[in-house]
């Protein structure tokens, strides 16, 4: 028998067995739904899942290469221990609730760090549930970056897991299961396309905050985030290619103006310190705007306002500089409280504005402890339409993947000035630190050549951010 008819067998035998139903069902969310899946009764049918672990192994798994399996619990388990017994490979088990007690481990099984691990699962809707399993084993130092399936619902899971690098591969998708069963006459055509229409309306929320955003491309973030100029910067660097942000630490203006018409084009965003300009004038201005506009970067004002919300609100608006006409976004301390987020959030009104928190400092002795930074992260998460992200150094200092980590201190070479800045390198800040926009200064600014420094930069920021998003990392 070839895998087509093994495969319609096997649709049949679900059909028949009641793991898919068909009527007028509620799930448990409290949605009505003309289809339902319930193979967690396969168990029952030794037949069924002998077939089933043949089929997996002929279709997905006799050509991949891998050291362990682990099915998601609780129902691939079994699936995974038969398919782990034909390949005389090894089987992990993931708990769901980790032990409070002896060992606390999440995974059961014995491996080594930097082996593979692939994934057994009956269906995916929005892929949450491998995803779940996929952290637990990359927390353990093994590497996944496959999953096979029985069934793929075509609500979102396939294009949620491939953006989280693990691909897919499925015995039927909705639409294949469906169609077996109306050519076999169990369900009407009319009920088929019911279902299959139904199913495509309600896609499954993107369901993957908990997994780890340096993993995602800057296109899918664009698409997470809940500020504005977080989207705008995320597009910005996936069309321009480049995470380079330029602090123009410059103290006149028509040298910032030169040194922007020659490096504008490799960078996503420009870094000002508007009070440290010698010759400023509102002209100044209009010409940094036209710039931008040009080039296709953003401004951000570097004031790391750190006053009573009132006085930050005029400092923001008024005086000489009125930052908030022309800046994209501002940094921010967090150290006065809330009161400093709600003014800016009333200053801005409607308009697209953004604030990066500081949450670390790139400065050797700063004060800011974990317990701060901590409570910066948690301060930002009141505001997800003000915050477009966090001036940090640390991987671990935030989750969302809708925010922007934003690293200072950050040259070719390791080193520091007289005046305690640390520098890291490009590798060290986006492959190990999870540094979304990299902040250069002087590295550039006071090279002999900054345009082609300018380059340099942002070739080797790119090159250490496409290898971080495509897990090909040692
Ligand atoms: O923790 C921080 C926060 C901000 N900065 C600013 O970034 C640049 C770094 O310039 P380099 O010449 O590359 O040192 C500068 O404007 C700082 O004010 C930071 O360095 N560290």
């Amino acid at each position: 028998m070839d895998i087509n008819h093994k495969l319609e067998e096997l649709a049949l035998s679900l059909y028949h067995i009641d793991a898919v139903k068909f009527g007028d069902f509620v799930t448990k969310s409290g949605i009505k739904t003309p289809v339902y899946f319930d193979l967690r009764v396969i168990v029952s049918y030794p037949g069924v899942m002998e077939l089933i672990s043949l089929l997996l192994y002929d279709n997905a798994i006799k050509d991949s290469k891998f050291d362990h399996v682990c099915g998601v619990p609780y129902t691939a388990l079994p699936i995974a221990t038969l398919l782990s017994v034909k390949t005389k490979k090894s089987m992990l088990m993931r708990r769901k609730e980790t032990k409070s007690y002896g060992t606390k481990k999440s995974i059961e099984g014995h491996y080594k760090q930097g082996e593979t691990c692939l994934i057994i699962e009956d269906v995916i809707t929005s892929g949450s549930s491998v995803m779940e399993t996929v952290t637990d084993l990359k927390k353990e130092g093994l590497k996944v970056e496959e999953a096979v399936i029985i069934l793929d619902r075509e609500q979102g899971g396939k294009t949620n897991l491939e953006a989280n690098n693990i691909q897919i591969k499925s015995l039927f998708t909705m639409t294949e299961l469906i169609n077996i069963l109306v050519k076999n006459n169990k369900i009407s055509k009319q009920m088929g396309s019911d279902v299959i229409n139904y199913l495509k309306n309600v896609q499954a929320p993107v369901t993957i905050a908990e997994t780890d955003r340096t993993l995602l491309p800057y296109e899918k973030r664009a698409e997470l985030t809940s500020n504005q100029i977080a989207k705008q910067l995320f597009t910005i660097m996936a069309t321009k290619k480049t995470n380079l942000c330029l602090s123009v630490d410059l103290t006149l203006s028509t040298k910032i103006l030169d040194l922007l018409q020659k490096v504008g084009e490799h960078v996503c965003l420009v870094k000002t310190h508007i009070d440290i300009i010698e010759d400023y004038t509102d002209n100044f201005i209009v010409q940094l705007k036209q710039l931008a506009q040009k080039f296709n970067f953003l401004l951000l004002e570097d004031r790391k306002y750190a006053d009573i919300g009132h006085t930050v609100s005029l400092q923001y608006s008024k005086g000489l500089y009125k930052v908030a006409d022309w800046a994209d976004c501002v940094t921010v301390h967090s150290l006065p409280g809330e009161g400093i987020l709600k003014a800016l959030n009333g200053s801005v009104n409607n308009e697209s504005k953004g604030v990066f928190l500081l949450a670390e400092m790139s400065s050797e002795g700063n004060l800011i402890t974990p317990d701060y930074t901590e409570a910066t992260v948690k301060m930002a998460a009141k505001y997800p339409e003000l915050i477009t992200g966090f001036v940090c150094q640390k991987k671990a200092t935030f989750k969302d993947p809708g925010q922007i980590q934003f690293t200072p201190g950050v040259q070719l070479e390791s080193s520091k000035d007289e005046l305690g800045q640390v520098y890291n390198t490009p590798e060290k800040v986006v492959l190990e630190n999870g540094a979304d926009i990299i902040v250069v200064g002087r590295g550039i600014v006071a090279a002999k050549n900054p345009e082609i420094q300018a380059v340099v930069y942002k070739d080797t920021l790119w090159k250490c951010y496409t290898k971080r998003v495509s897990g090909k990392m040692e």
